[in-house]
């Protein structure tokens, strides 16, 4: 709702209630026209005010109310009334103004924000355009480069940049209402005619075409597919061109397009999925909201290879006091020297003090007798692992949580290296660590909810998204990864080239394509776990393992001393090690052809669909047998792990969401058909869960926990 009031007199107060970010729903609607009708007609009233209560002034639309019947007034003339008004209106700005909300602040004929409030325009990232006028009032208001910025990045500005760019009009550290009311009541009764925003005429430039070019070449790149960038600059384009009434109109109409898109429904599912897997849930019955955490105030890392500089920076950051182990003199120097770097960076992009004084570097494990929780990033490697596990519980105080951060190791069996495996979990960091938002907390059979809780918990403090999944070999994530490399590696087998394959999954939205995904990663560690599982068999080249087809196309790479971008080859070729500009391989060509004739294979024209199919469907069906299995308790929770992990396009939502776009059945009906034609590939063999929800009518995927339900219990 929106509540009206009047204080000191003269002035009408009109308080958004709507929790927890006092988005814009009908209900708000419609309190709002009411109010600011009402504060019209009352003659003692001079001016009005609009705040959010709790400290929040608005989060925009109300996301949840997208796709269910329209009710309520209508944003535009909502707004339209507030800036008709013949009295000052003023929006009191206080923790944010977003979306909707920023575009009700700039109907208002003058904002006050409080400095640590945050403003901007995020439409795009939900699929959208600022459409509620946005893109036409922005760039009145501030200009056609800066309104490009903030409309297609979607980025939020803090109270000092909006007062620089003329967002707003003041900047408090008081009482953000107090202010603005003695502001409207300062401007009482002056002429309204140049503050309404809308009869702006928009900054002219000079290089008009050339600014519109660049924006859209700029989104265009960075948008992998997305729409919602490329409306955004022909919003502003409109804004910059038509009178005010036609720009609304176009903004309309590009928003009609985007509002029903495919790409607008994943964007907003991706938006509340990411808020889902904070409420996770273990086959046991533990939840997030029946488990507490213990809060860490200390924390130690082992290891400071990259991963564990990247984490201890991550932790550092966040405020913790921080032990860092490395056993190695020499390495643990070259540690600090980076570490300190890569604080001093961070600290001087966001303009405070690096926090170097939080952390302690030691060379002796004994040195972490008093943390709270433990973080191991030695290599990856069981023994070494174990090692330290058993270590650690000799030197650690009871009750300290022990985590790992493995990419795929069995988190139960270093588990058993202790005496309280219920305190251990894994941590699975992505890198760089203290830049990539997603966090796999990976529980064991032993793991306590509280250990789990805990590690969800630090994951939150320190800024990222975690995701809770069972134990199995690769989690969630590199799980899923192994049939789509696979996949893509048969289709070199029969006829395709890396950059075909990379083509094609790039186009689909993908940051990069299996193979130079896997050049950058590094060929070896691949071929370290495949080792590790017996897959290696040297001077036996041969295409079957364990009655399965097997491509031992990468192993035979990294024989060469191919292991991808760090050795100056792999997949493709560089100029240099280190270099990361990949060209095809001239050599890798010949290479094929000669393995495909050793092997009598005849390669094949290979399309597009195959290819995203082969690829995408492999991993797809994986994920439907770790859901059957109980290692992600929802589709969300492996949809964020792709999209935040794995460069899937956001926009495409994420696998799971993705085989529903498509149309389980269809999903179903390929896989099938790929089976049959490769009955010695166990990947492509549809899995039980989808059967099962194709059988039950494939529903929505916001109801597959139904059907999963049933399928645990029959187990
Ligand atoms: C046309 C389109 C127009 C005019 C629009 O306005 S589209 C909406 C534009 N607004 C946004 O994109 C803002 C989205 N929200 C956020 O970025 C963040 O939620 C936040 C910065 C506002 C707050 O962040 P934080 O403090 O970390 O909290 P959460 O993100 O966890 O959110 C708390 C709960 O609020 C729900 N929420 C947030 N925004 C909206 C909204 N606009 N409509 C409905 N609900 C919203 C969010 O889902 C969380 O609830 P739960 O999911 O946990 O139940």
């Amino acid at each position: 709702m929106a509540q009206y009031t009047r204080i000191s007199g003269s002035v009408g107060l009109i308080t958004l209630k709507n929790p927890p970010v006092n988005a814009l729903s009908a209900v708000v609607r419609q309190g709002i026209v009411d109010s600011v009708e009402r504060a019209l007609g009352e003659p003692e009233v001079k001016c009005l005010v609009i705040c959010g209560q709790s400290g929040k002034f608005c989060g925009g639309a109300d996301i949840r109310e997208f796709g269910k019947k329209m009710t309520g007034p209508p944003l535009i003339p909502v707004f339209h009334a507030i800036e008709a008004a013949a009295k000052p209106v003023v929006a009191a700005i206080e923790g944010i103004a977003l979306g909707g909300g920023l575009e009700l602040a700039l109907g208002c004929h003058y904002r006050i924000a409080h400095s640590k409030a945050k403003l901007g325009l995020p439409e795009v990232t939900l699929g959208l355009l600022p459409a509620a006028a946005g893109s036409q009032r922005l760039p009145r208001l501030i200009g056609v480069p800066a309104a490009l910025d903030l409309i297609t990045t979607g980025r939020h500005v803090t109270a000092a940049e909006a007062l620089q760019l003329g967002i707003v009009d003041q900047v408090t550290d008081h009482n953000t209402v107090d202010a603005a009311v003695k502001f409207a009541l300062s401007v009482a009764g002056q002429s309204l005619d140049a503050r309404r925003i809308s009869t702006f005429p928009c900054p002219r430039l000079s290089n008009l075409d050339a600014v519109f070019e660049a924006a859209m070449q700029k989104v265009r790149q960075a948008a992998r597919g997305a729409i919602a960038p490329v409306a955004c600059v022909q919003a502003v384009r409109a804004a910059a061109t038509l009178p005010y009434a036609q720009g609304l109109e176009r903004e309309k109409e590009l928003m009609a397009t985007l509002f029903t898109s495919g790409q607008a429904r994943a964007l907003q599912y991706s938006f509340f999925a990411q808020r889902a897997v904070g409420r996770w849930s273990m086959p046991s019955g533990a939840r997030w909201d029946t488990s507490k955490p213990k809060p860490i105030r200390k924390a130690a890392v082992i290891g400071l290879g990259t991963m564990g500089r990247g984490i201890t920076v991550g932790l550092a950051q966040a405020g913790l006091s921080v032990v860092a182990v490395e056993t190695q003199e020499k390495q643990l120097m070259e540690a600090k020297q980076a570490v300190s770097g890569m604080l001093e960076r961070g600290a001087k992009k966001r303009g405070v003090s690096p926090p170097l004084g939080n952390i302690s570097y030691s060379s002796n494990i004994k040195t972490v007798g008093d943390v709270d929780l433990v973080i191991e990033a030695v290599f990856e490697d069981m023994a070494l692992k174990k090692e330290v596990f058993q270590q650690l519980s000799a030197v650690c105080r009871p009750g300290t949580f022990l985590c790992t951060n493995t990419s795929g190791l069995d988190i139960d069996d270093l588990a058993s290296q202790t005496p309280n495996p219920e305190l251990v979990v894994g941590m699975h960091f992505f890198a760089p660590a203290h830049v990539m938002k997603l966090l796999e907390v990976v529980y064991g059979p032993r793991s306590s909810p509280q250990a789990v809780a805990t590690a969800m918990q630090l994951g939150k403090v320190i800024g990222k998204v975690s995701v809770a999944v069972g134990n199995c070999q690769g989690f969630v994530g590199n799980r899923m990864l192994s049939p789509y490399l696979s996949q893509a590696n048969f289709l070199l087998e029969e006829g395709a080239t890396p950059e075909f394959v990379d083509q094609v999954l790039e186009e689909f939205g993908f940051a990069m394509g299996a193979f130079r995904m896997s050049d950058l990663s590094g060929l070896d560690v691949g071929w370290r776990v495949r080792k590790a599982a017996g897959l290696v068999v040297p001077g036996k080249p041969a295409r079957m393992r364990q009655g399965c087809r097997y491509s031992p196309l990468g192993d035979l790479l990294c024989e060469q001393g191919r292991f991808g971008q760090k050795t100056g080859s792999g997949w493709y070729q560089y100029d240099k090690p280190g270099s990361r500009v990949a060209k095809p391989d001239p050599w890798l060509h010949s290479f094929l052809e000669e393995y495909r004739a050793r092997h009598g294979l005849v390669a094949r024209r290979i399309d597009h669909q195959e290819v995203l199919e082969r690829c995408l469907y492999s991993l797809i069906n994986e994920g439907f047998r770790i859901l059957e299995e109980g290692i992600a308790a929802g589709p969300e929770d492996i949809d964020v792990i792709y999209v935040l992990g794995y460069s899937w396009p956001r926009h495409r939502g994420g696998p799971m969401f993705y085989a529903d776009m498509v149309g389980l059945t269809r999903v179903l009906e390929r896989l099938e058909f790929y089976h049959q034609a490769h009955p010695d590939v166990p990947s492509l063999q549809p899995c039980n869960l989808l059967r099962k929800l194709v059988a039950s009518g494939t529903p929505p995927i916001h109801r597959w926990r139904e059907v999963i339900k049933k399928v645990h219990s029959q187990l």
